[in-house]
């Protein structure tokens, strides 16, 4: 029979993210707190009779080759081979896409992710989460964390991590409607790469003492983005007139955190309909861990 898993992908959101310097090969050191959100992408996985890997769904921009899904997929698959001698069974997967490109959502992260964690069920491949979040680095810098799978501060390019407390919460995201590339914001001569760099506790000590809706930080990525991608700008602007607004990852959605969903639902209700604006929940670990 050909089993068929039905597996979510969530959203993150970089609470915080702080550059600290830059490594000799030109990428970026980080400090960021990293949070799962009730919101993301499907993924449906279905074994063939032969050995090959496909992508079921078209995405534009996106061709099979290159998707992070396939590629994720391919990874596994041909070290499953050198450990056992022998190629796993193929997989169609099908891609229930919500999350938008370029959004700072890690959404092509998050879907290779699920794929590795997925396959590794699917093809009893008993790889350990270490050893997955390894194989998974090389294709993004946040596949490691959605692998992870719960809370974390994280250092390096994003790939040591640290478990922390998830605060108990909801958020309002906006979609500005632009795709921010990455590499456009990390590559900016205006980009400050020199934030101090602060302690674990620091960042803990913060959420236990709040005593206002203020995150703690900032993002540094947030201003060159702003100055590049005007929506973004005008995103910031519109949900900080009630609360602490911020960018996620290198954009473009920008976020604010509320205490309940009433109050999400307020913002909600006021929000310009340009936008494609929604509200998640905080997670305490991802939904798939439960599943496998
Ligand atoms: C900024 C974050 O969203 C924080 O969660 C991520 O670190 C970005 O991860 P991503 O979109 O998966 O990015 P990658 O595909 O790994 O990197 C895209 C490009 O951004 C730049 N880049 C990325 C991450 C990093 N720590 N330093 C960098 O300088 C590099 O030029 C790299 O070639
Ligand atoms: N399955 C996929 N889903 C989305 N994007 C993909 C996928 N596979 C490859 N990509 C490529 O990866 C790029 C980044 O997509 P992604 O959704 O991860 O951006 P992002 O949310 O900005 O990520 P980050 O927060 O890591 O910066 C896309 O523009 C696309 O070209």
């Amino acid at each position: 029979m050909n089993v068929l898993l039905n597996c979510p992908a969530p959203a993150k959101l970089n609470l915080f993210l702080h550059v600290t310097g830059r490594r000799a090969d030109g990428y970026h050191l980080l400090q960021t707190v990293f949070q799962l959100v009730d919101h993301g992408d499907t993924l449906h996985f279905t074994l063939r009779d032969d050995t090959a890997l496909r992508r079921v769904t078209d995405m534009a921009g996106v061709p099979e080759e290159s998707d992070l899904v396939i590629r994720a997929a391919r990874l596994l698959q041909a070290e499953v081979q050198r450990r056992t001698g022998a190629l796993p069974r193929g997989v169609d997967i099908a891609i229930d896409k919500v999350l938008p490109m370029g959004g700072g959502l890690g959404g092509g992260s998050s879907d290779a992710a699920t794929t590795l964690m997925a396959l590794n069920a699917l093809w009893q491949a008993g790889l350990s989460q270490q050893e997955l979040m390894a194989l998974g680095l090389p294709l993004g810098a946040d596949i490691p964390f959605f692998i992870f799978g719960q809370t974390a501060f994280a250092e390096g390019v994003g790939e040591d991590l640290q478990a922390v407390a998830a605060p108990e919460c909801w958020y309002i995201v906006i979609e500005p409607g632009v795709q921010v590339p990455t590499p456009a914001i990390f590559s900016s001569e205006r980009l400050t790469r020199d934030t101090p760099v602060i302690k674990i506790t620091d960042f803990s000590s913060h959420l236990e003492n709040q005593n206002d809706s203020k995150g703690y930080g900032r993002n540094d990525l947030q201003q060159v983005a702003m100055e590049l991608f005007p929506p973004v700008a005008e995103a910031v602007e519109w949900l900080s007139a009630d609360g602490d607004a911020r960018m996620t990852g290198s954009g473009a959605c920008v976020f604010r955190a509320v205490a309940t969903e009433a109050e999400a639902d307020a913002v909600l209700a006021k929000a310009p309909t340009k936008w494609k604006v929604w509200k998640a929940r905080a997670l305490k670990q991802h939904p798939i861990i439960d599943m496998l």
